[in-house]
C-alpha cells in the first residue's frame, strides 16, 4: 500500500511553524465550539519549538484544552532529553498556561512501573481533536521505531493507548501513544524540516511494510505532511 496523503510545503520555517501554530489553534477551536473541550498531542524532539511557542501566545480557551505529548523519554524533567520540560519551557505559557498537560511520565523506576498510573487521564482525553507529530530519519513517529521491541504491539488494531518502548534507536527508554491512538485523530499532522527529514518521507511514502517505516500508520490515514526547507 502507498501511504500518500496531503502535503504542504512552504518556502521557510517561520512561515511553516507560523502556518501551522494557526492552523491547529482554529482546529482547536472547532473541537471546543463543538464537544466543550479539545485535546491536542505535540511532539518532542528539536523540530517543534518554535511551533510551540507560536502557539502558546495564540488566543484560544485554553482553559477547555487538554495537551499531551505524543511520546516521552524516561528521564527527568530536569534532563535537556525531557519533552516535558520542552513542553513547559515552550507551550505551556503565555495564554496557553490555562490548559490542562496530561502527563506521559512520571517519577519511578521503569516505564512498566509508571505506566498504569497514567493512562487513565490519556484515555479520558481521547480521541484527539489534533496530533501533531515529529519523524526521525529512520522513519519512526512517535517513539515507535523500527527494530523496537513493542514494534507490532503499538501498530496493532487493538493495541493499548500507551505502551513503554525499547529501541536501539532511542537512546533512552520512552514511552508512546500507539498507532491507533495516532491515527484516530481528527486532524493528524506531520511536521518536517530539512533535506534529510525529505528524503525520509520519500521512502516512508514507497510502498512497503509499516513495520520498516512506522510513520506509515499515519500517513496511510490521511496524515497532512507540512513541510520546509
Ligand atoms: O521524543 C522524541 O524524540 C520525539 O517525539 C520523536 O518522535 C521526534 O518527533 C522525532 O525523533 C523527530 O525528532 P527531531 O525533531 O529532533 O528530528
Amino acid at each position: 500500500m502507498s501511504p500518500a496523503g496531503p502535503r504542504e510545503d512552504f518556502p521557510d520555517r517561520v512561515t511553516l511553524m507560523a502556518a501551522l501554530a494557526g492552523r491547529v489553534a482554529g482546529l482547536l477551536a472547532e473541537g471546543i465550539a463543538a464537544r466543550g473541550r479539545a485535546t491536542l498531542a505535540v511532539p518532542g524532539g528539536t523540530t517543534p519549538g518554535p511551533f510551540l511557542e507560536l502557539l502558546s501566545e495564540t488566543e484560544l480557551d485554553w482553559s477547555r484544552v487538554s495537551v499531551m505529548l505524543t511520546d516521552e523519554r524516561f528521564v527527568p524533567e530536569s534532563s535537556e532529553r525531557s519533552n516535558t520540560a520542552l513542553l513547559r519551557r515552550t507551550l505551556l505559557k503565555y495564554r496557553a498556561a490555562a490548559a490542562t498537560l496530561i502527563p506521559l511520565t512520571a517519577e519511578g523506576e521503569s516505564p512498566e512501573a509508571v505506566l498504569p498510573g497514567l493512562a487513565e487521564a490519556v484515555r479520558a482525553a481521547l480521541p484527539l481533536d489534533v496530533c501533531v507529530l515529529g519523524m526521525g530519519a529512520d522513519m519512526h513517529t512517535a517513539s515507535i521505531f523500527p527494530g523496537a521491541d513493542k514494534l507490532a504491539e503499538a501498530l496493532a488494531p487493538d493495541a493499548p493507548e500507551l505502551l513503554p518502548m525499547r529501541a536501539p534507536g532511542a537512546p533512552e527508554p520512552r514511552i508512546t501513544l500507539t498507532a491507533p491512538v495516532l491515527s484516530s485523530a481528527r486532524h493528524i499532522f506531520v511536521l518536517l524540516t530539512g533535506v534529510e527529514k525529505a528524503e525520509a518521507l520519500a521512502r516512508a511514502l514507497l510502498p512497503g511494510p509499516t513495520e520498516e517505516a512506522p510513520v506509515r500508520a499515519v500517513l496511510s490515514h490521511g496524515a497532512t505532511v507540512v513541510y520546509a526547507p
